[in-house]
């Protein structure tokens, strides 16, 4: 089999980077330059510039971990068509168990869902090794409502993507106004079918809203639905429904398509995404127990057909069997607004981090767009790869939980005996996969601790990475173009922020976990330039206190007419202004490169200190809660919504806001530096400047102009009604909260 490849499935191509180097070099040693003069002067100043030197060791410390990602990235590159020249039948490709989930009908609208299930559906593969599983954590009768509707569009969508090899697969994309096709192109009978595929499609969409807006669920509780009669999404019995079932053709009939809402009890927790994940893996292994795993969250559609093929190449490829854990796919988005004002597309990180960190032991697990080898799941190690020992299987029984089917599944998963067998009767098997799907079948087994994805974290997926990377194993970062996978960023000021804040409380969760990075390498297998790439990751909670810190110390300097910064005459001056400017010129440059306008620079530049301040500084805070046993974190699902398609642009940009607390650090902060700003450039400080060598001056300036415009949608918001603005009731408190530090700094400047 693999023998008979002779062209290579994927290449891994180092970049060039040297000017990258050479400019990420400069400023380190801008930043070096900058401690030795604060430490040079330490003794004549006091507390300001102490705080500020520990700021900026800090700082220099995460530019060294940002210098070792991006110090030897690489590009894998895979070559589909090689695995389809090669003597490979189609019989030999291994199958694949795809994951989807919900969790939400409201935030999660079921047509995205819809389009997602779509567009797997129709992936380039053969229908009877794929099999797709979709959890719904809401129990919404509207979400199966709306996967019955579309598994019947699917009959005609599917074999019409296949028959005119399409190229996106997701019906509301092809369809959409940015996506006209040239019908003219085509043959006569293609436009008659595209027509009638669009009338379908309308005609889906359109059923799906009728029951949206009904509100009531779409049914009498009768026949198909009488399962989810009186279910409470946090309390209901599980519920799978096999919905298509396919009798074992390649080129014909859709993948099998399977409905599971896990069991909720009130007093079990359900751990969120990663309880999702596991409830699926279980169940899928009783079904299909695919080798092999796609998961997608429910808005991430299948960009690019060939997707499987992508993954195959790395996983088939025979040097990897013993190596490679996971195939990654970089989050893209679509429709993303114009010069990203919210900062989140992450177009920049991606490139340039994602492909330094694919360099080093590999891209990190991102939650979605990822292919799992089903054995390392279930805790395989590199080294036990040939030859899976007694112990290993012996160890699966201690730790998999009490179903004697799912035991053998996983037994047989381990030992590479997966997707064989031939489909048997799936109903059989509907009465085990209750058992799995029930919220005490975790207790006493190790799922979510030692098996399957991770528990205790808000970013289970960095931590089941980092689990997987600890034993040793690598992981490929792979970008095709077109991109495989497209999905929604958040748009909106509220829901931009519940994502950031999840994110940062999540990966200090797992810093301040046993699977701290540190412990990782030294008592696993974890590298040292890893460890190191997911400490730059997981400190994002920390960076708050060191910024906040930072921005507080113009403001007081001004107040307190001192200064932390080197003054104009003093020619140490040089080094902040060269710092300042090769990186802005430095970050710009990559924006630029990547296609991206000097706006969408500045915005990310400026969301990056607004989300630091805010939104990670309430992650900070609800780790601090749980570590003392005050609250629990929560999984908060991001707001997605379909295509602006249009929409009404002018609004689309604007920052909008709401009642949630974590406004007023941001607002606080702009009414101090507007305050500060002002006193500064009416010199009404006191007392009076009287020496040029003392008080605030240029630097101290500068910083608080530099904040102000950092929060400048904040600014707007003091302005505007609605959405638009700062609701009134946050004014007050950052206005509180300003008076009081302001205070709080001229108190120190008299008497201190
Ligand atoms: O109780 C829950 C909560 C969430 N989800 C699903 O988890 C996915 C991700 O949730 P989303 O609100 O979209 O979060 P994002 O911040 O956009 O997700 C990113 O970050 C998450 C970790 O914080 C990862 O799990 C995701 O894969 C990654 O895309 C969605 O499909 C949800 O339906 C559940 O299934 N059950
Ligand atoms: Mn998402």
């Amino acid at each position: 089999m693999a023998s008979t490849i002779s062209l290579p499935l994927y290449e891994k191509i180092p970049r060039k980077n040297a000017l990258q180097r050479t400019s990420d070099i400069i400023i380190f040693f801008l930043l070096l330059s900058l401690l030795t003069y604060r430490l040079l002067h330490l003794k004549n100043h006091g507390t300001t510039w102490l705080l500020a030197f520990l700021c900026e060791s800090w700082f220099t410390f995460t530019w060294v971990l940002v210098l070792n990602i991006k110090w030897n990235p690489v590009i894998f590159k895979t070559h589909p068509d090689h695995l389809l020249q090669a003597a490979w039948e189609p019989v030999e490709l291994p199958s694949v168990d795809m994951f989807v989930t919900t969790a939400d009908p409201l935030l999660e609208p079921p047509i995205i869902t819809v389009n997602t299930v779509l567009s797997l559906l129709a992936v380039d593969y053969p229908a009877h090794k794929l099999a797709c599983y979709v959890s719904d954590d809401g129990c919404s009768p509207l979400t199966y409502y709306s996967l019955v509707e579309a598994s019947n569009f699917a009959q005609l969508w599917v074999p019409f993507c296949k028959k005119y090899d399409i190229q996106v697969r997701a019906p509301f994309r092809y369809f959409s106004n940015d996506h006209v096709i040239t019908l003219s192109d085509g043959t006569k009978e293609f436009q008659h079918e595209w027509k009638r595929m669009k009338d379908e499609y309308e005609q889906l969409c359109h059923k799906i809203n009728v029951a949206v807006q009904k509100s009531v669920p779409p049914c009498d509780f009768t026949g198909d639905f009488a399962e989810f009669y009186s279910v409470e999404r946090k309390n209901h019995p599980t519920i799978i429904k096999v919905m298509w079932e396919n009798k074992g053709l390649p080129d014909h009939g859709l993948p099998l398509l399977v409905y599971i809402s896990r069991e909720k009890r009130h007093k079990h927790p359900h751990h969120y995404k990663a309880g999702a994940m596991n409830a699926l893996t279980r169940v899928s292994a009783l079904m299909t127990n695919a080798p092999y795993m796609l998961n997608v969250d429910c808005d991430m559609f299948v960009n690019n057909p060939k997707v499987i093929l992508h993954a195959m190449c790395v996983l088939l490829d025979s040097k990897s069997e013993a190596e490679i854990a996971f195939v990654q796919f970089p989050q893209v988005f679509y429709d993303g607004l114009k010069d990203d004002p919210y900062g989140n597309q992450m177009v920049v990180l991606f490139e340039y981090m994602g492909c330094g960190i694919a360099g080093l032991q590999g891209q990190f697990y991102g939650g979605t767009g990822c292919f799992h080898k089903r054995r390392i799941i279930y805790g395989l190690s590199p080294d036990s790869v040939v030859s899976v020992n007694g112990k290993l299987v012996e160890d699966i029984f201690s730790k998999i939980g009490n179903s004697k089917e799912l035991t053998k599944s996983a037994i047989d998963a381990l030992e590479g005996k997966t997707g064989t067998k031939p489909n048997h009767d799936l109903q059989s098997c509907i009465e085990a996969a209750y058992k799995v799907a029930g919220c005490g079948y975790e207790c006493g087994t190790s799922w979510g601790t030692k098996l399957g994805w991770i528990y205790g974290s808000t970013t289970e997926d960095v931590q089941t990475g980092l689990r997987i990377h600890k034993r040793g194993w690598r992981s490929v970062n792979c970008r095709p173009n077109p991109p495989a996978f497209l999905g929604c960023a958040p748009s909106g000021g509220p829901a931009a922020m519940t994502q950031q804040k999840r994110w940062a409380t999540g990966l200090l969760e797992i810093l301040l976990s046993k699977d701290c990075p540190i412990f990782a390498f030294l008592f696993a297998k974890l590298q040292w330039r890893q460890c190191l790439a997911y400490v730059w990751l997981l400190t994002w909670g920390l960076r708050p206190i060191f910024e906040l810190c930072y921005a507080a110390l113009p403001a007081y300097c001004i107040i307190a007419d001192s200064y932390f910064l080197p003054k104009v005459q003093e020619p140490a001056l040089y080094v902040p202004v060269a710092l300042i400017l090769t990186y802005n010129i430095y970050t710009l440059s990559e924006y630029l490169r990547t296609g991206q306008s000097v706006q969408a620079w500045w915005n990310n530049q400026r969301m990056a200190r607004v989300n630091t301040m805010t939104a990670w500084l309430f992650g900070f805070f609800s780790v601090m809660l749980k570590l003392f046993g005050l609250s629990e974190t929560v999984f908060e699902v991001t707001q997605k919504e379909q295509s602006s398609d249009g929409g009404d642009d002018d609004d689309a940009g604007r920052f909008t806001f709401n009642e949630s607390p974590i406004f007023v650090p941001g607002t606080t902060i702009l009414l101090v530096h507007l305050t500060t700003l002002v006193v500064s450039l009416l010199k009404l400080q006191h007392p009076p400047v009287d020496d040029a060598m003392h008080g605030s001056g240029l630097g101290e300036t500068f910083c608080s102009l530099w904040l102000v415009l950092c929060f400048w949608p904040f600014f707007k918001g003091l302005f505007r009604k609605g959405r638009h603005g700062i609701p009134k009731a946050t004014i007050y408190k950052s206005t509180t909260l300003a008076l009081i530090f302001l205070y709080w700094c001229r108190r120190i400047a008299i008497t201190g």
